[in-house]
């Protein structure tokens, strides 16, 4: 039983969204999702949806086996529990391989680290959540 780790902040959830668990789901037998805390989200604006909210959508995905609230403070806490196979990181997430992969040495967890592929979207469909939000912003001014 290979268990698969994704994460991400899901945020207003898209297709892209989808490809990304997908990808991850088919690299092993069970998917766990860790669902970033609104108050860790440090690259972009803040979620506009709440943890929980965010997680529960992205629980009642198909692929998703379970999903969980990710730790406040320390990111390797969630991970400790569950104890992955491999964690997968988007296509264009900024957490660098090598070194997720030396911090989990040093706490000493055994998993690897891959990445999932880039989706081509269809020219009409918005699989960015900030695009999204962009065209709500656009469309209701
Ligand atoms: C392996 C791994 C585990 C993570 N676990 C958590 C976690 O437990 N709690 C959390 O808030 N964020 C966690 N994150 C980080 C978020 O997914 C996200 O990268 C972070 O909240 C910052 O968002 P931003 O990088 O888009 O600003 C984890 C990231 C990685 C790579
Ligand atoms: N169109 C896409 N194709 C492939 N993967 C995607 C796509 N959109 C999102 N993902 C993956 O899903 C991960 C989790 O999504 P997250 O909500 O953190 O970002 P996002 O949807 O790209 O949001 P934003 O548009 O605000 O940056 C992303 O880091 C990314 O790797």
């Amino acid at each position: 039983m290979t268990a698969v780790v994704a994460q991400g902040t899901f945020d207003i959830l898209h297709p892209g969204h989808v490809h990304y668990l997908s990808d991850a789901a088919a690299m092993g037998d069970r998917l766990h999702v860790i669902v970033a805390r609104g108050e860790n989200v440090t690259h972009k604006p803040k979620p506009i949806l709440s943890d929980g909210q965010r997680r529960r959508m992205v629980a009642a995905l198909d692929v998703v086996d379970e999903a969980h609230l990710g730790h406040p403070e320390d990111i390797f806490v969630p991970i400790e529990r569950i104890d992955p196979d491999v964690i997968v990181l988007g296509y264009d997430q900024h957490h660098d391989e090598e070194h997720l992969q030396s911090a989990l040495r040093s706490r000493g967890i055994d998993c690897r680290v891959d990445r999932a592929s880039a989706r081509d979207a269809p020219a009409e469909e918005l699989s960015s959540t900030g695009h999204i939000v962009d065209r709500i912003v656009e469309r209701r001014s």
